[in-house]
């Protein structure tokens, strides 16, 4: 690097990745949790070589032809849904995303999301700071037994990988569907239909990236396929459901509960870009079980993330090579 890079990082991000960067770039630095508009982006980012963006933004066609200086992006983050990486890759834009930085706290979340949901967790704390309860009773608010269950997995990457590990430790039986894959890690089972994966399965997890062949890949067609009393957890994308579908399901008691810390409004690629939550969705207090996107919301994760997203940036600007790259809008499903 003959003069110094000059980057964008759009939104507040720790400071042990800051500095890393700073080593060896000029950076401006928006110290705010709250998304650019697309002005203020183009603005700040026309001239920059390389931008640090957060799944708040989105990187679309206007964005990156408006910012022709534009050599690497990199994303604060595992999924890609907000860039429209063919476009970079057309221009010659480096992509870095992190592959590994965010896995195992996904894979907890994911893990206390299904606990919360099938042993009423949160229907329990309400009880008890409301005074409703007078502590142990032979049969109110039973849940299902997540140990010794049949868990199935949508999108066997990294963060499957350790869900399965974690599912080993409470004795399951585990099953995986994601065409990209062929693995027998934690000794999990494939499946090569979704179907077939639903009707055996007690637990469903979505842990599988969004794009055009996962978007609403949970219907209400596979959804027909899903064993009585199932229990979903969605901690990949809200779009990766059909969010209606899942309501229909709680509704006629087909599934017992949705557990999820993603939804379709944050999605940029949701065709129908709703606003919030339905209401429907969230009235269903006793069934439901919602976090706002805190898979990777720990300290640990968040300050090893900036160090990653800063490392994969200047390996892409300084020329060497990074497994954190990524060339086509089509990845895997990981
Ligand atoms: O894809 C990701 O990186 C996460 O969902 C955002 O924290």
């Amino acid at each position: 690097m003959d003069n110094r890079p000059q980057i964008l990082i759009t939104g507040w991000m720790p400071k042990e990745g800051r500095d890393i960067l700073e080593e060896y770039c000029d950076l401006d630095f928006c110290n705010s949790e709250k998304p650019l508009s697309k002005t203020e982006l183009i603005q700040r980012a026309k001239n920059k070589d390389g931008v640090v963006i957060f799944m708040t933004d989105t990187i679309d066609k206007e964005v990156i032809q408006a910012c022709n200086n534009l050599k690497v992006i990199s994303s604060f983050g595992k999924g890609f849904d907000n860039i429209d990486v063919e476009e970079c890759a057309k221009r010659g834009i480096a992509v870095t995303i992190n592959k590994n930085s965010l896995t195992e706290d996904t894979a907890d979340m994911a893990m206390g999301l299904a606990l919360a949901n099938a042993r009423n967790i949160l229907i329990g704390d309400s009880e008890v700071r409301k005074g409703t309860t007078r502590g142990w009773q032979p049969k109110k608010n039973l849940g299902r037994s997540f140990n010794h269950s049949n868990l199935g997995i949508i999108g066997y990457g990294e963060i499957g990988k350790a869900i399965a590990k974690r599912a080993k430790g409470f004795s399951m039986t585990t099953y995986y569907y994601d065409p990209t894959v062929e693995s027998v890690s934690w000794g999990a089972h494939k499946c090569e239909k979704l179907e077939e994966m639903f009707s055996k399965c007690d637990f469903i997890m979505i842990t599988a990236n969004l794009n055009k062949n996962s978007y609403h890949l949970v219907n209400r067609d596979n959804i027909s396929y899903m064993k009585q009393g199932a229990f979903v957890v969605n901690v990949a994308r809200g779009s990766i459901v059909d969010e209606k579908a899942i309501e229909e399901a709680l509704d006629a008691n087909k599934i017992s509960g949705y557990a999820s810390d993603v939804f379709a409004f944050e999605d940029k690629l949701a065709k129908e870009c709703p606003q919030y939550i339905s209401s429907g969705l969230l009235e269903k207090t006793e069934k439901t079980v919602f976090t706002p996107h805190l898979g990777t919301g720990t300290v640990e994760t968040r300050k090893e993330l900036s160090i990653s997203t800063a490392k994969g940036m200047l390996s892409v600007l300084k020329g060497e090579e990074t497994e954190q790259l990524i060339t086509s809008g089509e990845a895997n499903m990981n």
